[in-house]
């Protein structure tokens, strides 16, 4: 819902309007989002250049699309906590700690799963 409009929801295509202005939002006010943004092109740009298969694609395409959307999340969360507090506090610190550990948690298993993959494409294992 949004506050001071009578209707419950949104249509459909406000929604992913404002989905795709959250994004634009993230990328220009995140610098994380850009370094995985360039990542993920690298990332495809050696997949085409060593020719990975089908399922490999399946899998770099995940672990970015993962990695991404965590970020994402991280930055909504942060906002959150901003929203509710802007002294220091530690459960804001808490908050924001963990909120940020998931996401290097998911970026370090991602690229676990990209040294695995590219390995197997040229050959290595
Ligand atoms: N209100 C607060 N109270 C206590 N500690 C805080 C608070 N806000 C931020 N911090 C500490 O500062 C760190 C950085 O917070 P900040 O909001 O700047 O995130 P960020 O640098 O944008 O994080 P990221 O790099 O994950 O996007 C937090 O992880 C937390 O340890």
């Amino acid at each position: 819902m949004i506050p001071g409009s009578d209707r419950d929801h949104p249509t459909f295509v406000q929604s992913f309007r404002y989905a795709i202005e959250g994004l634009f939002t993230a990328i220009r006010t995140e610098r994380n989002i850009n370094v995985m943004l360039v990542l993920g092109v690298v990332t495809v740009v050696a997949g085409i250049a060593v020719g990975l298969d089908p399922v490999s694609w399946c899998l770099i395409v995940i672990c970015c699309g993962l990695v991404i959307f965590a970020e994402l999340c991280n930055t909504a969360m942060e906002a959150i906590v901003d929203l509710a507090t802007q002294e220091l506090h530690p459960l804001a610190k808490r908050a924001k700690d963990i909120a940020a550990a998931s996401v290097y948690v998911l970026s370090l298993t991602a690229a676990v799963v990209g040294v695995i993959v590219f390995s197997h494409a040229l050959g290595v294992i």
